[in-house]
């Protein structure tokens, strides 16, 4: 679950969306949202666009006589996917976000709206689903991260590779609004580590990394040669209280769980192994405010975007505030090899310049926030082994 703070934040928003909408005359921006590729924004100059744009934060609310677009998530049973269907359900209405996956969805998660199964390998399914929904967004999460890719290179192939080809074609056939994450791993040894500006080196050393590689690649040439209306953040590690899906950057959730459960924590990382990180609201925020960015403000199709740096040794001296006695012991892995060819410090100055990409949850925040969140979980593991 996203912070109180955050949803009640949300909720303003969609609030707001609904009343600005609502009002007579009301100058809504424009999100393209039955003809993605469109501006939406005609007769408006560029600065005062601009002005409308930073003033409202990022994100662009609906003008009264549009339609919400049709939304569908691939891979949305991962740590970003339902924390995404809140987050737009709440801007664009429960049917019209569409989740898939190849998993079972939780009964809880079912039970929060619609939801298909949707193999990103698939082409005709995926044609399906876009056709019989009449989809306007496409937001593919669908991939194995670096840790577990390394684990299973052919099939970080295929799903990474093959499916963004997948993805890529049908949006540029049905004319879809593409979103396709990014991510530090896109870096490699060869890339300046502190800071790593948007435009740099990029030689990876996993598999996941490539495979991100050559989704930005193939994304911004279809932008250029067919007009696609592709759009992909280079996220740092996200940092949530859903479990991980098997990362580098993944101890930073653990540690929270460890740290509550037990007050000890095994760090497969080295404890000065700095690693750019962001609460998954401002991930969340940030994705939103990009896709409804007009295209007018995009000097660039993919962009770094970050909230803070930190190594495990810093996370864990800012979690004994709260657990005042937890103990961290460092043995590193095969993992350490990886977080060793990444950026320390992200140069996200372009996305700010550009559309007003802001962060909000600093450490401080970051770690009250999993603290509130993680430790009811723990309570309630402890209560169900004590029946
Ligand atoms: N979580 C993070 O820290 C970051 C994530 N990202 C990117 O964001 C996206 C989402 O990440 P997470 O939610 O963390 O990943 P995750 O690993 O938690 O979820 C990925 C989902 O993809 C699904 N999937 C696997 N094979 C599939 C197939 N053949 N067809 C359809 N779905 C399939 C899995 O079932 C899983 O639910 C990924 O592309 C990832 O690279 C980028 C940077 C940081
Ligand atoms: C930063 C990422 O892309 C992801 N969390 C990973 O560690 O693989």
């Amino acid at each position: 679950m996203l912070p109180l703070c955050f949803q009640s934040e949300m909720l303003g928003r969609a609030l707001r969306a609904v009343s600005t909408a609502a009002a007579p005359g009301a100058a809504g921006g424009g999100v393209a949202a039955r003809r993605p590729g469109h501006g939406g924004h005609g007769g408006h100059g560029h600065a005062q666009q601009q002005r409308r744009h930073r003033s409202s934060v990022g994100g662009q609310l609906l003008p009264a006589d549009e339609d919400p677009p049709k939304i569908l998530i691939t891979g949305s049973l991962g740590q970003l996917g339902l924390e995404m269907a809140r987050f737009l359900r709440q801007m664009y209405g429960q049917e019209n976000v569409l989740m898939s996956d190849i998993i079972k969805p939780t009964k809880s998660a079912a039970a929060e709206g619609p939801y298909i199964f949707a193999d990103i390998l698939d082409f005709k399914g995926l044609q399906e689903i876009v056709v019989s929904h009449r989809i306007d967004w496409l937001i593919h999460f669908s991939a194995l991260l670096s840790a577990v890719g390394e684990q299973n290179v052919p099939l970080a192939v295929r799903v990474n590779i093959e499916g963004v080809h997948n993805v890529i074609e049908l949006a540029k056939q049905y004319k879809l609004r593409l979103f396709v994450p990014s991510t530090i791993g896109s870096f490699g040894p060869d890339s300046p580590r502190n800071p790593t500006p948007n435009v740099t080196v990029q030689r990876p050393r996993t598999i996941y990394g490539v495979s991100k590689v050559h989704a930005e690649l193939l994304g911004e040439y279809y932008h250029h040669r067919f007009g696609l209306d592709f759009r992909c953040l280079r996220f740092p590690g996200v940092i949530s209280s859903d479990p991980p899906g098997g990362g580098t950057t993944d101890y930073a959730v653990f540690m929270f769980f460890e740290a509550l459960r037990t007050g000890k924590f095994e760090c497969y990382l080295r404890p000065d192994t700095r690693l750019p990180m962001m609460h998954i609201s401002d991930c969340l925020r940030s994705l939103w405010e990009f896709l409804t960015a007009p295209p007018e403000l995009l000097k660039r199709r993919v962009y770094n975007v970050t909230a803070m740096s930190f190594t495990p040794e810093e996370l864990a001296e800012e979690l004994r505030k709260y657990v005042p006695n937890l103990e961290v012991t460092y043995r590193p892995d095969s993992r350490q090899l990886i977080a060793d060819s990444w950026p320390q410090v992200f140069d996200d100055s372009e996305a700010r310049a550009d559309w007003g990409w802001q962060h909000k949850c600093s450490l401080q925040q970051l770690v009250e926030t999993m603290v509130k969140e993680v430790a009811p979980q723990v309570q309630r593991e402890k209560s169900t082994k004590a029946c």
